[in-house]
């Protein structure tokens, strides 16, 4: 693992870190953000996965997390949204290949190599933080925004042992039913349904996957709502299967940075209560 900067902030140490990574096959560039409290112990880990476009930079540069990861004692980790390079596939659409992992291992080719976000976030990732960072790996939760929400929300509700508390801004809830996802998942997944509804969180929660609770904001004014965002499809899946969502509607609210970092703080201290329980 390399170190690529090193900052003091809020008392603690923003840092950007790069490895090789085994599972997308080409060096992986992520950031971490570590608490002052890490000078007493081990801190929880709290993962946030970024939306389409972004690298590991748009949240640390807008997502104005530290300050709250600070007072709680919550390392904040902030990995890139798929492989990159020149010999890795790609598409000139926002919404396809680098830049749009959709945080699964993708099946179908050419993305099947190097596209795999799901093994990355859930194994190789915390493998590698566990040794190089002041983390308490027995408290681990995950959030996002967009189709980082998506991530968040599939990874928690497959591995609900892992992580104890799930979030999510603007997430994409019900890929499988809109045009993102309706795009993506033939092309990394082919035509296995089956095998969509697994990275799918209504569906997931539909075919029987749990989580005790969900905390989701969204603004009412974010241009991908109506088409391709449709929180009403995770309260209706949650609602059948008594999951406890909080669906708070921000009005005014777009889908930006301007967004996350306002209620950014809220959800840090929501995953910190569960993170410490
Ligand atoms: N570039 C896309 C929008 C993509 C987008 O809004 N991406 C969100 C995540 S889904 C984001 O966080 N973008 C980067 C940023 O705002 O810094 C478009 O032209 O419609």
């Amino acid at each position: 693992m390399e170190t690529i900067s090193i900052n003091t902030s809020h008392g603690g140490i923003q840092g950007v870190y790069r490895h090789d990574s085994a599972e997308c096959r080409c060096p992986m560039t992520f950031a971490v953000f570590t608490p002052p409290q890490a000078a007493d112990g081990p801190c929880p880990v709290l993962y946030y996965l970024s939306g389409l476009t972004c690298t590991h930079q748009n949240v640390m540069d807008k997502g104005e997390y530290r300050r709250a990861a600070a007072e709680h004692g919550v390392l904040i980790v902030c990995p890139d949204t798929s492989p990159r390079g020149n010999g890795i596939a790609n598409d000139e659409a926002y919404d396809m290949g680098q830049g749009a992992g959709f945080y699964l291992d993708a099946t179908a080719d050419p993305w099947a190599k190097h596209f795999r976000m799901y093994s990355y976030v859930t194994r190789e990732l915390p493998q590698l933080i566990e040794p190089n960072f002041f983390a308490d790996m027995t408290r681990q939760s995950i959030f996002g925004h967009s189709m980082g929400g998506h991530g968040a929300l599939t990874i928690a509700l497959k591995n609900p042992d892992t992580y104890r508390s799930v979030s999510a801004f603007a997430p994409i809830v019900n890929p499988i039913s809109v045009p993102w996802g309706q795009k993506a998942f033939p092309a990394y997944l082919g035509e296995d349904r089956a095998l969509w509804r697994q990275h799918d969180a209504a569906a997931l929660i539909e075919d029987g996957h749990r989580v005790e609770e969900i905390l989701v904001d969204q603004g009412d004014k974010d241009q991908f709502l109506t088409e391709q965002l449709q929180p009403e499809a995770l309260e209706a899946a949650c609602t059948n299967a008594g999951i406890d969502l909080t669906l708070n509607m921000r009005p005014g609210y777009d889908h930006s940075y301007f967004f996350i970092s306002t209620f950014m703080e809220d959800h840090i201290a929501w995953h910190a209560q569960r993170l410490k329980a």
